[in-house]
């Protein structure tokens, strides 16, 4: 029996007469991470936004963790474990790492940012900060704001944001972008041990580490998924090809 974490069913989204979304279901299931490709505007990040909470799908149900969810907002799904990070940094550039990270800590204890100051003096607050910043490798940059870090580790920065919140399942939306082969490397290792702690549904438009990490692979095509399966099943699909990855490789 398979164990699924998160799944959407015939979610469907439309702006004025673009159809965004088109009856999509996938699911997302422990251990694994689920890669979302398709070309730009193909509908990745509108999915991925009506699964968070931050948009409303017309049609369609999300469930997570056996409980649907579809009418819940983000913050109430993030509550029930639904991590997140995306394309626009949600960090606070003034506050260092460990401030920033120590303040998710505190948001998912659901204390009020009034007491920000003094909580942040407490132990508990600052080993759990402390645990999520060892865990993306940024315990040697804890003191830096996060204006002053360089983009990779902003990046890796946002994740140990989300793993404050000690998610179920991580919806990471183009998490190398912008990162050189180093910094995407990086990160590349960093979700390959995530996954084990939580699954993580993967918009990413970096198709070698997408075919590297995913275990399952979706390709969405104006708005609807016209495949899923592992990377050789994505790789030698005609269709696939034909609307994606032969475009990306002729680019
Ligand atoms: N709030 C909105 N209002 C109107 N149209 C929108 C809105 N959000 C997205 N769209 C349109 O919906 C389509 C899908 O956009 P979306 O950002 O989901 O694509 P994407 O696959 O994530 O693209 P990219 O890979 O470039 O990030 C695009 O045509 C986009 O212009």
């Amino acid at each position: 029996m398979t164990d699924v974490v998160l799944s959407c069913t015939k979610i469907s989204k439309a702006f004025g007469a673009l159809q965004a979304s088109k009856d999509v279901s996938l699911d997302l299931q422990a251990g694994e991470i689920h890669a979302l490709i398709g070309p730009n505007g193909a509908g990745k990040s509108t999915l991925i936004r009506q699964i968070s909470g931050a948009m409303k799908p017309d049609r369609g149900t999300v469930h997570f963790l056996g409980h649907d969810v579809t009418r819940l907002s983000a913050i109430e799904r993030a509550r029930l474990g639904l991590g997140r990070s995306f394309q626009i940094s949600s960090v606070i550039p003034d506050f260092t790492v460990l401030q920033n990270v120590a303040l998710a800590v505190l948001g998912d204890e659901g204390n009020s940012f009034h007491f920000f100051r003094d909580l942040l003096k407490g132990r508990p607050t600052v080993e759990r900060a402390e645990t999520c910043i060892a865990r993306v490798g940024l315990e040697d940059r804890r003191a830096v704001r996060a204006a002053d870090l360089a983009h990779g580790e902003r990046r890796r920065l946002e994740i140990a944001t989300a793993l404050a919140l000690e998610p179920r399942a991580f919806l990471l939306d183009e998490p190398m972008a912008g990162m050189g082969a180093e910094g995407a490397s990086e990160m590349t290792r960093l979700l390959d041990t995530l996954r084990h702690e939580a699954p993580i549904l993967l918009i990413e438009h970096d198709m070698d580490a997408v075919f590297a990490l995913a275990n399952r692979i979706s390709v969405l095509v104006y708005g609807e998924i016209i495949a899923t399966g592992t990377s050789d099943e994505i790789r030698s699909n005609a269709e696939v090809r034909r609307a994606y990855l032969g475009e990306e490789e002729t680019a």
